[in-house]
């Protein structure tokens, strides 16, 4: 369509989108309209040269009403990568432009040159190789650098302390699509030429754009963006190497913004007004960087996170540069750079020119057009030298006004960064401009900046690192630099900061220095590791950090040929203190306890708290193993002394295992297993004490495995037999009670005692299985002794700590199987120890109380051994003592243990308890007991356990004789 600029044609609309509206806002100098009029001759001609030229010298700015859509095609997904061109949408600057932008994502990076090309997207974003594509024909038209360096780099396994990128050969490597090498892999391929590793020398594999086949060990490296795949790799706590080509001196530029000719010629406006609302955009996102990732998130993907987008957005700042270039600009001699390299690698031939490529943002300042339009009007007309000039000093005056513009625009984000942003001086070290925030972050007043170089405000601990490192950076050995350090204020306190430091190509040794402050990052990151390695009652080194300082200890240990001694404490009685006195009161006895394990050892030496009453030390760089002995007994006396709770004391005592490397294991998890042996064994021989880990305990907890491993198969096997031993009433002699005893009839032991595997049964939990399995056979031959023996006929059954003390466990089936089988509770007494009803919680007594309520009867077995405390007879509803059979055994007319068994007798009958005796194995015994008033008898005297069978013909036979009788 032909458009008209005060009634000239002055030129054709594209045929892509709605036509151009050309009437637009038209400056008209007078001048202008004098020359138009003066041209008799050509004059079509001249003026459309006159009018094209006026346009694109800005003095005519043609607006689209309408707005003109055109699409930008994206080289990937959505991400901050882009960030300017969401912005020129969301801040309407495209639409002020008059331009509908649709922005697409790119699928694979090919997209842009392919959607341009086929003019299905007017604009792209496309990396330094459009250089190669101009170079092979295809029209493509930079408009402008986003990224003044490129991201691209190579990530790489770490291997050692010094990363060597010629380890790569013949090693699986990821480059870019195998299927466009150029296109993607061109600068690392430079890079890797030029570090001496040639193409055939890598096993090239697909790029999968995935870092876990990086973590996975997949490959050995691969290519990646330093605004992107880092912050995963980091955020796995993967260790890796960076190899950027700028290295080795290739750099080139990261994205860049293009279009077509065709565009170009078609739309020169358009292109125009596009390229600088793309512009302004991106100097809006760089500077509102949260703004822009949460309108990232809220518009356009959330395939990455907030904190992602962030992190890109950081890394992009050292590359974008956004600060010292103007966004956009490109240097020919760039490019001619990247040329060389393309050259380099055989991609382009010697000595090529890109006439074309880099599009002319201010074509007014390319005057030649117009001193050859000049020329020919001043031969015709003077006017037109005339105007020349004036055109002339006004274009001037505009360069003046655009860079003045321009200064202040930097000025501002200067001020009003975010980023504390200074320039140094790399040799001196003196600030020669500081911006307000870096003067808040380092808590300096300004006149301090002037008198001072930049490392007197470096933390002293961290200046030779620092120092170091700027060293590298001078030399050239490294491109740029970015670490964490500490800063401190003109108040002496500290301040964490993450410094980039990048040098000035305007200034020899200027440094552009910008820093963030993390100090509440670092504080938080403290935080968690010291909640995840130490415990937070103690502070002591949790098992976490045990295991750690373990690990370091052994390998030191192998090198230097000493021992290590690790000692497993456990505190005895301990939960009988929480139990009584409170957690609160528990948790200061641990703090206590703590306290006085370390100060048993030496400084160099761990003691940590592996959880609940459990710590351990570990003893380093021993010669000799006495010194283990005297710690060890050291540790014990020293918890032996009362701990004052509040207003009460505490006593307890402390079993230690100890074993010792390398002579008892080779492995830390082998040390570990046996110092726990070895601390059982302690425990086993009377606690108090300490144990050194020997074979046998090895065996014997071999053993204690294995035979648990059978256990859990003896109930299904049908294994487990059920004994009764009758329980005689003194006076008469009759059986009125029985203890059920259980038997195991191992297929290869034989017959297991109680005693050994019951212990088994209560570590591993399968003596609920257990005990459920006993009650079911109990009442069900007792169901049969009421019935056919004795109406009130009752079997005791025992009852484990551990069963009963079981967290949540009822009676309730119990109850039921008693319902069922029409069995009186009153047919059932169970046998608990006193250590039960010495750490009474509260559990313990509803369960005593459920066993009342059921009618179930309670005998306390044992008694004599223990505390054999009275008040405990008095608070709880017990219904018989089972005197211990170790008082049985030396009972003697006049002996002590006679006289404290009638003492027991005595007391128990005035309590309401009825007693039996345990162990009764003479007659002399049992006439002993029955004057002093005992109430039954139990033991070999009367009868050994006997098979349930057995046990049931004796009874039968016995009732009968009785009945005979
Ligand atoms: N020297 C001697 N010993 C006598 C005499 N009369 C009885 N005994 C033995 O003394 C033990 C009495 O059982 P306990 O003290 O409850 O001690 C029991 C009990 O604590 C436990 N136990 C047995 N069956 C079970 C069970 O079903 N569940 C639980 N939790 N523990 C059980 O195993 C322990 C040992 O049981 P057993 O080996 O059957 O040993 C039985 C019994 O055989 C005697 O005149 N002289």
């Amino acid at each position: 369509m032909e458009c008209a600029v005060n009634g000239v044609t002055i030129g054709q609309s594209s045929g892509h989108g709605p036509p151009l509206e050309c009437s637009a806002t038209v400056l008209r100098p007078p001048v202008f309209s004098a020359l138009i009029l003066f041209l008799p001759a050509r004059r079509a001609c001249a003026s459309l040269l006159l009018a094209l030229g006026a346009v694109t010298l800005g003095l005519v700015t043609p607006f689209v009403q309408a707005e003109d859509r055109v699409v930008l095609q994206l080289k990937h997904t959505h991400q901050f990568q882009f960030a300017g061109y969401y912005a020129a949408v969301e801040k309407g600057y495209y639409r002020d432009a008059g331009l509908d932008v649709q922005i697409v994502e790119g699928s694979d990076g090919e997209a842009p040159l392919r959607e341009v090309l086929a003019g299905r997207a007017q604009y792209g974003t496309g990396s330094s190789s459009l250089l190669l594509a101009r170079l092979s024909g295809k029209p493509v038209v930079v408009l402008g650098v986003i990224f003044q360096h490129s991201p691209y780099a190579l990530a790489m396994r770490q291997q050692g302390a010094t990363p060597d990128i010629r380890r790569l050969a013949g090693k699986r490597v990821m480059l870019g699509p195998l299927s466009a090498p150029l296109n993607h892999a061109d600068e690392l391929s430079a890079y890797l030429k030029r570090e001496g590793v040639l193409p055939d020398q890598l096993q090239r594999v697909e790029h999968t754009y995935d870092p876990g086949d990086l973590i996975n060990g997949r490959v050995e490296a691969m290519s990646i963006h330093t605004t992107n795949e880092t912050d995963y790799l980091d955020r796995a706590g993967f260790p890796y190497d960076i190899h950027n080509p700028r290295a080795a001196g290739v750099d080139f530029y990261g994205d860049n913004l293009f279009t077509s000719e065709h565009e170009l010629n078609g739309n020169p406006e358009r292109v125009k007004a596009f390229r600088a609302a793309s512009l302004r955009g991106w100097q809006y996102a760089m500077s509102h960087q949260e703004e822009i990732a949460d309108l990232i998130l809220a518009k356009y993907s959330r395939r990455h996170d907030r904190q992602h987008l962030l992190y890109e957005a950081r890394q992009m700042v050292p590359l974008v540069q956004p600060v010292l270039v103007e966004i956009g600009y490109m240097n020919p001699e760039r490019w001619q750079h990247i040329a060389d390299v393309y050259t380099d690698l055989g991609l382009l031939p010697k000595g090529v020119t890109f006439h074309g490529f880099l599009y002319n943002a201010e074509p007014g300042t390319n005057l030649a057009w117009l001193y050859r339009i000049g020329g020919a009007a001043a031969a015709l007309l003077l006017l037109g030298a005339a105007i020349h000039f004036a055109l002339l000093a006004r274009e001037r005056r505009r360069s003046a006004d655009a860079i003045r513009a321009g200064e202040e625009r930097f000025r501002t984000m200067f001020e009003a960064s975010p980023m504390g942003i200074a320039l140094i001086d790399g040799v001196s070290g003196a600030f020669s401009d500081v911006n307000p925030r870096y003067r808040e972050i380092a808590g300096r007043s300004e006149d301090a900046f002037a008198s001072h170089s930049w490392l007197d405000f470096v933390h002293p601990d961290d200046v030779a690192g620092w120092t170091l490192q700027m060293a590298r950076l001078a030399a050239g050995e490294v491109p740029e630099l970015s670490t964490t350090l500490r800063l401190v204020r003109s108040d002496g306190s500290v301040v964490w900061v993450e410094a980039s430091v990048v040098p000035l190509q305007a200034g020899a040794h200027l440094k552009l220095c910008m820093i963030e402050d993390v100090t509440d990052k670092k504080k938080s990151e403290a935080l968690i590791w010291q909640q995840a390695n130490f415990d937070p009652l103690t502070q002591l080194p949790n098992r976490r950090m045990f295991l750690d300082r373990l690990r370091h200890d052994v390998v030191k240990s192998r090198r230097d040929g000493s021992r290590i001694a690790i000692l497993f404490i456990d505190l005895d009685h301990f939960k009988e203190v929480n139990d009584t006195l409170g957690h609160d009161q528990g948790d200061v006895l641990l703090v206590e306890a703590a306290r006085r394990i370390i100060g048993c050892v030496r400084e160099s030496d761990t003691v940590a708290r592996l959880g609940g009453d459990e710590f351990t030390v570990i003893l380093t760089e021993l010669q000799l193993t006495d010194r283990v002995d005297a710690i060890a007994q050291n540790i014990i006396d020293s918890l032996l002394a009362p701990f004052p709770l509040g207003q009460e004391q505490a006593f307890i005592s402390a079993s230690i295992g100890i074993t010792l490397y390398p002579d008892d294991a080779a492995s830390v998890e082998d040390l570990l297993k046996h110092a726990d042996q070895a601390m059982y064994a302690a425990k086993g021989a009377g606690r108090n004490r300490f144990s050194y880990f020997t074979p046998a305990l090895q065996v014997a907890a071999l053993n204690r495995m294995r035979l648990t491993n059978d256990l859990r198969s003896a109930i299904k096997g049908d294994q487990l037999k059920l004994y009764f031993q009758p329980i005689v009433h003194l006076k008469t002699g009759r059986i009125v009670k029985a203890e059920a005893l259980l038997r195991w009839q191992h297929p290869q032991r034989g017959l297991v005692s109680p005693l050994e595997f019951i212990p088994l049964a209560e570590s591993s939990g399968l003596i609920v299985d257990i005990g459920q399995w006993v009650f079911n056979e109990s009442i069900r031959w007792v169901q049969r002794w009421r019935r056919g023996v004795h109406p009130e006929f009752q079997v005791s059954l025992n009852q484990s700590p551990v069963e009963f003390q079981r967290e949540g466990g009822s009676y309730d089936v119990w109850l039921r199987a008693l319902r069922q089988l029409d069995v009186p509770g009153q047919a059932i007494v169970v046998e608990i120890t006193e250590g039960l009803l010495l750490d009474a919680s509260t559990m313990v007594t509803d369960k005593l109380l459920q066993l009342r309520d059921a009618g179930i009867q309670v005998a306390l077995d044992d008694f004599g051994t223990g505390y054999s405390s009275l008040s405990y007879l008095n608070k709880f509803d017990i219904d018989y003592l089972k005197i211990d059979r170790s008082f049985v055994r030396n009972l003697a007319p006049d002996s002590s243990d006679m006289a404290l068994s009638e003492a027991i007798i005595v007391m128990a009958h005035k309590l309401g308890l009825h007693v039996i005796a345990e162990g009764v194995e003479t007659a002399q015994q049992r006439d002993l007991l029955a004057a002093a008033g005992c109430d039954y008898g139990q033991g070999y005297l009367f009868d050994k356990p006997l098979p349930a069978e057995e046990f049931d013909a004796l009874l039968h036979a016995r009732s009968a004789v009785l009945a005979v009788q």
